[in-house]
């Protein structure tokens, strides 16, 4: 272990135990040994500390030991590939400190049984890989303010037994597997647990109620008793709103009269031109948005084409989408992500708030009824890590599609952007494979009858949500027709034995190679250039040597992931990508395999410190 993270750990070994050194001589936490290497030296190992077999201090376990001190969180988070931090059953006491957020990779967080005081920091929401944390059975008290909802792979919440008051967080309540705050201050309604969980969770808080207690939550407060200054300001503030509103419709009115002028002004230039000139392709470009009319004057012919069309942009059902027009595409501010293969992306700022990326698909020969229907068919699929289409529209020149933009970047950049300093562990990335490999599992499963694979699954269209979340993109966004033997030819990723032996065609084992290459790429860290198959040789060939170390990335060696698993891992990705499509197992079996991994890592970070 790195000599500063050592003299970090004894000096929170020496707040933890209050000073008392003769514990810390006789527990080995000193720097004249390595707590990864404690055989070397004469100290031998340093009570509670595991390397497991790496070279850096992942597990501490110090249960039961009487620890009277306090808790230095910035000294222990120096260890930043700790895993695991049991302190269950002592005398701890002081507060958590805010800096606990800078532990993490940490996964295992136990307290339990201690005389901790105060608020839970909102730090700890900054514990993305955290599983499971047990803080019961102290005096911790205020509102739990913390946003679970972001931590998603949380499986256990032990809270019961102490002081917090307010209403209970948003848990993502069907990922939980064990949930407790009995015994406490908490008040309001009781969360939808999604039948997980009964009274027991929740006894003990008088002030809480809901079916599970059987205790009839008061109706809200309509109506009640206000103040009389309350009213005032209640009513002035109804006053001024109507004011605004009606503001807003005088400048509507005006507006709406001055752009019908403009209108007709582009019509006609419209009408001028083209007697001079032949008709151009019909499309306006979307470009980076400059002054109002430089806009107006680059979207002026799709406007004209709008005004005919502007009906056949399809709004789904969703928040983001609600009145969204095809106008207001056009008018918004608009930046060019990236031309890929089969089209061009473009952010588009509707307003602070609300930002989208519009799609503009080249050369997909599909009738607009047939894109209608498909895209319709794959929004009524919903997956919560699947990006719906918020909008599409097709006419003969043009087919968009809108999704909501995803501030988080995707998993290519993840992997290889400098994404201040996020660690991307073992953990993660096997969580990232499980999500994928299940998501997109749903999708193959309900949409086999209607033959809509995802078509161009890689690691640009893995986009991390603002949980930070991975979320598969353009689902079923490229076609491929079996006969269409040049565009097989022209997209380099189907050429991987798109057809099988029998000359049976399957855009569903396309993605099974896909996923491979995502998979790949995780274990590797490296980058697929344009297509998966450097990727896919160069591993084969490493691979044919000899199973080897080789292959794997580097950060993972370092972080001591487990070689056992991470070779399991490679040996379900070059399943994936076998050259013969009929030879690659289904999306099912891959996330069993998966899934199996997960399981075996946890049982190993877990055996119940
Ligand atoms: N909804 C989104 N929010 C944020 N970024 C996005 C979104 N969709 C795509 N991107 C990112 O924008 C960039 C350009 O996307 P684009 O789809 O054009 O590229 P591509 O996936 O490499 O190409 P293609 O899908 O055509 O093969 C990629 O880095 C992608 O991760």
């Amino acid at each position: 272990e790195d000599i500063n993270v050592m003299q970090a750990l004894v000096q929170f070994m020496e707040k933890l135990s209050a000073g008392n050194s003769q514990n810390d001589q006789n527990w080995g936490w000193n720097v004249s040994s390595d707590p990864c290497n404690g055989n070397v030296n004469f100290n031998g190992t340093w009570k509670g500390v595991d390397c497991m077999g790496s070279q850096n201090v992942k597990k501490i376990v110090l249960n039961k030991l009487k620890l009277t001190g306090t808790f230095d969180a910035a000294s222990l988070c120096k260890a930043n590939s700790l895993l695991v931090l049991s302190l269950k059953g002592n005398n701890i006491s002081g507060f958590i400190p805010e800096g606990i957020g800078n532990c993490k990779r940490l996964s295992h967080l136990y307290f339990r049984g201690n005389r901790f005081t105060g608020d839970i920091p909102d730090t700890i929401s900054q514990l993305r890989n955290l599983k499971r944390i047990d803080i019961s059975n102290n005096n911790f008290s205020g509102e739990l303010t913390v946003d679970m909802s972001r931590i998603s792979g949380l499986l256990t919440f032990f809270a019961e037994n102490n002081r917090l008051n307010g209403a209970i967080p948003d848990f993502d309540f069907s990922y939980l597997e064990e949930f407790n705050v009995a015994n406490n201050n908490f008040s309001g309604p009781i969360p939808d647990v999604k039948g997980k969980f009964g009274a027991n969770s929740f006894s003990g808080n008088p002030e809480l109620c809901g079916k599970l207690l059987s205790k009839a939550c008061p109706p809200s407060k309509k109506g009640s008793k206000h103040s009389s200054a309350d009213r005032f300001l209640i009513y002035s503030g109804y006053i001024i709103l109507a004011m605004v509103l009606l503001l807003l419709f005088v400048l509507y009115l005006f507006k709406k009269n001055k752009r019908k002028e403009d209108t007709v002004k582009v019509v006609k230039e419209e009408k001028v031109a083209n007697v001079s000139k032949e008709p151009t392709s019909g499309s306006s470009e979307f470009k980076t948005g400059g002054n109002r009319s430089e806009n107006r004057s680059e979207y002026s012919i799709t406007s004209v084409e709008a005004g005919m069309t502007s009906s056949s942009l399809v709004v789904l059902p969703s928040p983001v989408g609600n009145g969204l027009k095809f106008e207001d595409l056009l008018r918004a501010p608009a930046e060019l992500l990236g031309r890929g293969k089969h089209g061009s992306l473009y952010k588009v700022m509707l307003d602070t708030a609300t930002i989208l990326v519009v799609k503009r698909i080249r050369d997909w020969g599909i009738s607009a009824a047939d894109f209608k229907r498909r895209m319709q068919r794959i929004d009524q699929v919903k997956h919560p890590r699947v990006l719906p289409p918020v909008a599409f529209y097709c006419s003969k020149q043009e087919k968009l599609l809108v999704y909501e933009y995803q501030q988080n970047g995707s998993l290519l950049k993840l992997l290889h952007g400098s994404q201040n300093g996020q660690v991307f562990d073992w953990a993660s990335r096997l969580n990232v494979a499980a999500t994928i490999a299940e998501s997109l599992g749903f999708m193959h499963e309900q949409l086999q009858e209607d033959g809509i694979a995802h078509g161009n699954l890689k690691s640009t269209n893995i986009l991390l949500n603002k949980n930070m979340e991975p979320c598969i993109s353009e689902y079923g966004l490229i076609v491929i027709q079996g006969q269409d033997q040049s565009f097989l030819s022209q997209s380099d990723s189907f050429k991987s034995g798109a057809l099988g032996r029998d000359g049976a065609y399957s855009t569903f084992k396309v993605d099974i190679y896909g996923l491979g290459v995502v998979l790949l790429e995780l274990l590797t860290g490296k980058l697929v250039q344009d297509n998966g198959f450097d990727l896919a040789s160069w591993v084969h060939s490493v691979v044919r040597e000899e199973w080897t170390a080789e292959v794997f990335d580097r950060a993972l060696i370092s972080e001591g992931a487990s070689e056992e698993r991470m070779v399991n891992l490679l040996q379900v990705a070059l399943k994936c990508i076998n050259p013969s499509p009929n030879e690659r197992p289904s999306v099912k079996q891959i996330s069993v395999m998966i899934n199996t991994i997960k399981e075996d890592e946890e049982r190993s970070i877990t055996s119940e410190p």
